[in-house]
């Protein structure tokens, strides 16, 4: 993904966020590529864990000028790429949804114990939200909202991610939990589920390719938080298509966010962020 880094846990990361801050930008949502992987997410609770250090050094370095949150999933840390334990039998496996969601629940505390702002559960498991919300409620984190990534497609958009952060899995698909893109209805009921469990702001994600979806949960849903996320490869194929010269990418990369608030987003999340605060200062977009 061109102009987008992957930062190791030092200066880079505070220089990059100062030069966020500076364009207007102060929420930032963590990805992590650990030290190690297992076949359950260890890494991902480790109390000195990518995500744990580099949530605390961040609220430390800039505390109440910056909002973090926190992915969390275990896909980038586990050694077979899923969001949650499976189980192998033979040639065929299984995701273990209630055991799954043990594990999501202690790694969204160690990462509210780290210092997170808000938690985003992304992996898809059956009751993730409410788990997640009992177990900070019952550790003194009632204070701390959950960003359920509510409705969330089986997309092919998510390549460039995966490669970025080594998370493709090492066998079969998330197909058994993400979405199938030809059903919206199912996108409603999960929303409306996240909602009863507890979530504060609910996503849709892919967001260019799901404008429908984006604007039919605000319209079932309108008071509640919505936030779409502008994927890697959504991203990517307006970057691509930028270096060969056949489309601007300022006006494209504005009119593309504009239409993810248009059709209903409060909150959108795009690799385009910084750029986009810069070209807004320009001016003459439209
Ligand atoms: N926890 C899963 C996860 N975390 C981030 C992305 C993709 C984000 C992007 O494409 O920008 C995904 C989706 C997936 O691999 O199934």
């Amino acid at each position: 993904m061109p102009d987008v880094y992957r930062y190791p846990i030092n200066d880079k990361l505070i220089k990059f966020i100062e030069l966020s801050i500076e364009n207007g930008i102060n929420k930032f949502i963590l990805f992590g590529i650990p030290k190690y992987k297992d076949d359950i997410a260890s890494s991902a609770m480790d109390s000195n864990g990518v995500i744990q250090r580099s949530t605390k050094i961040i609220k430390e370095t800039f505390g109440d000028k910056v909002l973090v949150i926190t992915d969390e999933c275990t896909d980038e840390y586990t050694s077979h790429g899923h969001c949650g334990i499976v189980r192998v039998n033979g040639s065929s496996y299984k995701v273990d949804n209630d055991e799954s969601i043990k594990l999501h629940a202690k790694i969204a505390l160690s990462q509210a114990k780290a210092g997170a702002d808000v938690i985003a559960p992304s992996s898809m498991m059956d009751g993730v939200v409410g788990e997640i919300r009992r177990t900070l409620d019952e550790n003194g984190y009632e204070d701390i909202p959950i960003m359920a990534y509510s409705s969330k497609y089986a997309s092919s958009f998510y390549g460039p991610f995966r490669d970025a952060a080594y998370s493709k899995p090492a066998f079969g698909d998330r197909r058994g939990y993400q979405m199938d893109p030809r059903n919206k209805e199912e996108a409603l009921r999960e929303v409306y589920l996240d909602i009863e469990e507890g979530a504060d702001i609910v996503m849709v994600k892919p967001a260019h390719t799901y404008l429908d979806v984006i604007s039919e949960v605000k319209r079932n849903f309108p008071s509640y938080t919505l936030a779409a996320y502008h994927v890697s490869g959504e991203y990517s194929m307006i970057k691509a298509a930028s270096i060969n010269g056949w489309i601007d990418e300022k006006r494209s990369v504005l009119e593309v966010t504009t239409s993810i608030f248009r059709a209903g987003a409060d909150i959108v999340i795009t690799y385009y962020a910084n750029k986009i605060m810069q070209w807004l200062k320009e001016g003459d977009v439209f």
